[in-house]
């Protein structure tokens, strides 16, 4: 197969299992993130795949050659690491150039290449300028330009982004997902922040205790979370508890059509996403809930309801607002299309 392909990698450190029997396989061309909690071991599988450590146990295959053995420099990586700082004493385009330059290849090249790295990180003319005199955004341009001068095989990246505030975060996801597809380059990328893993990957991989919860497309992460721990790391969601009784499943002690509980589970949990839960008239046979907190954020509202002591929290836009107030009983829908049951 033509990408990465990761075949049951374990890292331990002494006795402490970092990355446990880890499989995963990334076609060409395409972007993974890494997304977990501190220390699910995200950073140990990024530095394996960059030949930074080695796993105690299985392979690491790129395109269809087994590089577990073969030393970072010869791996033909791209990387953008927190600690891959830039040469402050060097101009942007002796930065860029300077993976180049070690390669052997001649100034004029090097010059040609520069331009076109410049081009593509929409700093053209910047060349001559000292990187201290950059911005945090565009200093994380350079940085992204110099990892990707030898066209590698693979780019892969740390928390590249953490450093920088909100709003240029956001604008920098955007660019460097697009330059991603633009390059058609496999790309994988640590984070720990949701909403980046959500904008720019193909692929989202869940990691918690160095096991992957799950792999999957943003969306499907999102929709179709494969347990309460990706349910709930992902977005926000209402974890509402699940129980059978004969062939139906109760839900907050109401049966609610089309759901049904797994198999063989005598506890399950029913996750229902705070934008799925709709309000209405409390009714017979209906979940009611009473109004304790309205959070007004201007483009959404939150509304939170208590019913019988577990929350539930539900989200909607200001047209389609329900009129409620604080200790008002109200009527809860969950649409069995949209809520996922969950074991356990
Ligand atoms: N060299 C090491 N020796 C011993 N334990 C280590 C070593 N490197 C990492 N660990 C441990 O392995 C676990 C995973 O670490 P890792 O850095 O991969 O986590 P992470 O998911 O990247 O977290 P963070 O987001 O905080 O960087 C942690 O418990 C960490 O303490």
């Amino acid at each position: 197969m033509s990408g990465l392909a990761l075949n049951s990698i374990t890292k331990q450190f002494g006795p402490f299992t970092a990355v446990d029997n880890v499989q995963l396989s990334v076609p060409h061309g395409t972007f993974v993130c890494l997304l977990g909690p501190s220390g699910c071991g995200k950073t140990t599988l990024l530095r394996m795949i960059a030949g930074l450590d080695s796993p105690t146990d299985g392979a690491i295959v790129l395109d269809g050659k087994d590089i577990t053995q073969v030393p970072t420099h010869k791996r033909e990586l791209g990387m953008v690491f927190q600690s891959l700082a830039l040469f402050p004493h060097l101009t942007v385009g002796e930065n860029i150039a300077y993976p180049l330059r070690i390669r052997g290849i001649g100034p004029e090249e090097q010059v040609k290449r520069v331009d076109e790295l410049l081009a593509m990180i929409h700093l053209t003319g910047y060349a001559d300028r000292p990187v201290h005199k950059l911005s945090g955004g565009q200093r994380q341009r350079v940085a992204i330009a110099r990892a990707l001068a030898i066209s590698p095989k693979l780019f892969l990246l740390d928390e590249p982004l953490s450093a920088l505030d909100a709003k240029l975060r956001e604008a920098m996801q955007v660019e460097l997902r697009k330059l991603q597809q633009q390059l058609g380059i496999t790309t994988i990328v640590v984070t720990h922040d949701q909403r980046e893993a959500m904008t720019m990957a193909d692929t989202v991989v869940v990691m918690s205790g160095g096991k992957i919860r799950q792999a999957a497309s943003p969306i499907e992460i999102y929709r179709k979370p494969a347990d309460r721990f990706v349910a709930d790391f992902i977005g926000s969601t209402n974890l509402l508890p699940l129980t059978a009784q004969g062939g139906s499943a109760l839900v907050l002690g109401h049966s609610v059509a089309g759901i049904s509980a797994p198999a063989g589970q005598g506890q399950a949990s029913l996750s229902v996403r705070p934008e799925d839960v709709k309000l209405g008239a409390p009714g017979e046979g209906r979940i009611t809930g009473k109004v304790t907190f309205i959070r007004d954020l201007g483009g959404t509202i939150e509304t939170f309801l208590d019913v019988s002591g577990t929350e539930v929290v539900a989200v909607s836009t200001p047209r389609e607002r329900p009129v409620v107030t604080v200790g008002q009983d109200v009527g809860i829908v969950i649409d069995p299309e949209t809520a996922v049951v969950l074991s356990a």
